[in-house]
């Protein structure tokens, strides 16, 4: 059970209030107070629960800027884990955009000037020879069950943000628990510290990081071997997350590691869920189906090809399209255009192979200024339904962009993805304004909803992988608890091929399929296409429960709960902050 009410505690005054995982403040109850040394070191109120997140809500409504909103939830998560992730629950769609996008990403790039204290586990390069202790030193005895790490390189769509990509290791991290209700104490935050080639961080005398230029090939491939290797070592049950590994690295750590052990690169295969999620509502809308659109996709990159991927993969099981078809109906777009073979191997990535487009079909369709064929000359060509942007590049998505979308189909699915907010292809108002409230819009960071012709609101909806991703982490992880190898293989008898990818990806689409069956654009084709993240724990336990009865119903855990017992189940092993009575022992937990 994740939620005993009882804890046996063997830590004692400064030591018991410096702990946030143990620390309850002024909620310290009076014969706690006596059996823990601490009626001295507190005033005499004991406050509830209630009024402390009042308290701390009143604290955080005084900072006048979202970035010091985030510094304050950043101590206080330092202080009372139990109070932070109930005031967080309690004011989720409001805390959300400041402890994650886009906040975070400001907090991430000026880590190194408001550090205070450390986030998780730091693994610097030239440390290496003493990983393993170091990595002990944080894990042993914690019955770690899920790990993030990041090595930095591509933070959202802010690029390389050395050391301080921690902070998006910890932000995924605390959304696996708030919204997914993975216990956090059994969590930890990774950040590889192979050097940076931001130069501005380089040049900064108070980067905390490793001043050097980021390592590369053989040795960054047996750093970052040495500390998966450690987590298989010490912790094989856990579910190992990737996050903001630049594009080349994400996909060849996956590839490298998903046969061995529980990996998941949320950039690929989160999104790819979300996203997937996202346009199967969006088809609702249009009552037609996957296999009917056509498809931009503008940034190839990691989210760019795990939606290409994820939603032809969709197309091939539940249309029953064979595989070359489906990938047919796919056009990437990178920074050198059109991705087609003219662009040549130097232009085209070797991931990218099975998308690109054959020359002769462009023959007659005139370049832009630069020499390509660029989203405009595509959209023209093509008349694309779904036009995905996750690309950082900010604006990319012109009037004259959408407006060519809108003159080519009825309703256009329009998904600017990147983040933060800054970086989005285009403002969801000015797309909706654009297409007269025709557009079905989604985005990756959280905006105010646009007013329809009609003058309604159009909520727009976050397509975003936390709507996603904590569910999927931890139906896998209950799942996975039991044996991870045998799911591994056993998988593979009922998945595609014989590896664990190919059945996270197969459950993943279940976890997708019943998110978008909880869309309110099903019931309502002008409310949002994705549910609102102040509904996401819900959300979240509805993909996990999925996610769960699928590895039962396959075989690949080795666990004998019943489909009707299935949600008590997941509900039982869900973490909520709450605290428990203490009683000491000194043999107790510390
Ligand atoms: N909404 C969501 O859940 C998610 C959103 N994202 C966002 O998507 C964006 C990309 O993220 P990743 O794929 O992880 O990064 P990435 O670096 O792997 O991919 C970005 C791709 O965009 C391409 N690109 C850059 N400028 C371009 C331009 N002017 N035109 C066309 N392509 C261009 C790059 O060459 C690269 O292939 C980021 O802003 C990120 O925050 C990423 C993951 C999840
Ligand atoms: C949401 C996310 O994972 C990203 O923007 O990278
Ligand atoms: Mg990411």
């Amino acid at each position: 059970m994740s939620n005993e009410t009882v804890f046996r505690v063997a830590l004692r005054g400064e030591e018991l209030l410096n702990n946030p995982r143990f620390n309850k403040g002024t909620a310290f109850t009076v014969p706690e107070r006596k059996a823990f040394g601490l009626t001295g070191r507190l005033p005499s109120k004991v406050n509830t629960l209630d009024e402390q997140c009042e308290r701390a809500y009143q604290q955080l409504e005084n900072r006048d800027s979202d970035i010091r909103k985030n510094s304050f939830l950043q101590s206080l998560k330092n202080q009372n884990m139990v109070l932070y992730y109930t005031l967080l629950t309690r004011h989720l769609r409001e805390l959300i955009p400041v402890i994650y996008t886009p906040t975070e990403a400001e907090a991430i790039a000026d880590y190194s000037h408001l550090f205070r204290r450390s986030e998780g586990l730091y693994l610097t390069f030239p440390d290496q020879d003493s990983m393993e202790e170091d990595f002990l030193e944080q894990t042993k005895g914690k019955n770690i069950d899920l790990v993030v790490c990041s090595d930095s390189e591509a933070i959202l769509g802010i690029g390389d943000q050395g050391v301080g990509g921690i902070g998006i290791s910890s932000a995924k991290s605390v959304i696996y628990s708030l919204i997914g209700g993975i216990n956090p104490a059994q969590t930890l935050s990774v950040v590889l510290d192979v050097g940076t080639n931001n130069e501005d961080l380089l040049k900064d005398h108070l980067y905390v990081g490793w001043r050097n230029k980021r390592i590369r090939g053989e040795e960054y491939d047996k750093f970052v071997d040495k500390f998966v290797q450690l987590v298989r070592k010490h912790i094989p049950q856990c579910l190992l997350h990737f996050e903001d590994f630049g594009v080349t690295n994400a996909q060849t750590l996956l590839r490298r590691y998903r046969d061995t052990h529980a990996v998941f690169n949320d950039d690929i295969q989160g999104t790819g869920a979300v996203t997937l999620s996202c346009v199967m509502a969006a088809v609702g809308v249009t009552n037609s189906k996957l296999s009917e659109q056509r498809y931009i996709i503008y940034g190839a990159g990691s989210a760019g090809l795990g939606i290409a991927r994820q939603l032809r993969d969709a197309i091939v099981s539940t249309d029953s399209m064979p595989v070359a078809e489906a990938t047919a109906l796919f056009y990437l777009i990178d920074k050198h255009g059109l991705i087609k073979q003219s662009l040549g191997k130097a232009n085209i990535r070797d991931d990218l192979e099975e998308f690109v487009r054959p020359d002769e079909e462009w023959v007659e369709v005139k370049e832009n200024g630069a020499g390509e064929i660029g989203l405009l000359e595509t959209i023209r060509k093509i008349k694309p339904t779904v036009l995905i942007g996750c690309s950082t590049h900010a604006g990319a998505f012109t009037e004259e962009i959408v407006k060519a979308m809108a003159d080519g189909c009825d309703r256009p699915i329009i998904l600017p993805l990147s983040n933060p907010s800054k970086l989005v292809e285009v403002d969801p108002k000015d797309a909706n304004d654009w297409t007269q409230g025709k557009a079905l819009l989604a985005t990756g960071s959280p905006f105010p909803p646009a007013k329809m012709p009609n003058g309604k609101d159009y909520v727009i909806a976050e397509c975003n992988n936390a709507l996603i991703y904590p569910g999927l982490g931890f139906g896998a992880i209950i799942t996975k608890s039991r044996r991870m190898t045998d799911t591994m293989i056993i998988a593979g008898a009922w998945a595609v091929s014989s590896d664990l990818a190919s059945c996270l990806i197969a459950v993943f689409f279940l976890g997708a399929r019943r998110l978008a069956s909880l869309s309110p654009a099903l019931k309502d084709p002008d409310d949002a296409l994705l549910p609102d993240f102040a509904d996401a724990p819900e959300v979240n336990f509805e993909v996990a429960v999925a996610v769960a009865e699928q590895a039962v119903e396959e075989g690949s855990a080795n666990i004998t709960w019943k489909t009707e017992e299935m949600r008590d189940k997941v509900r039982q092993h869900l973490w909520r902050p709450i605290y428990g009575e203490y009683v000491y022992d000194k043999d107790g937990m510390a």
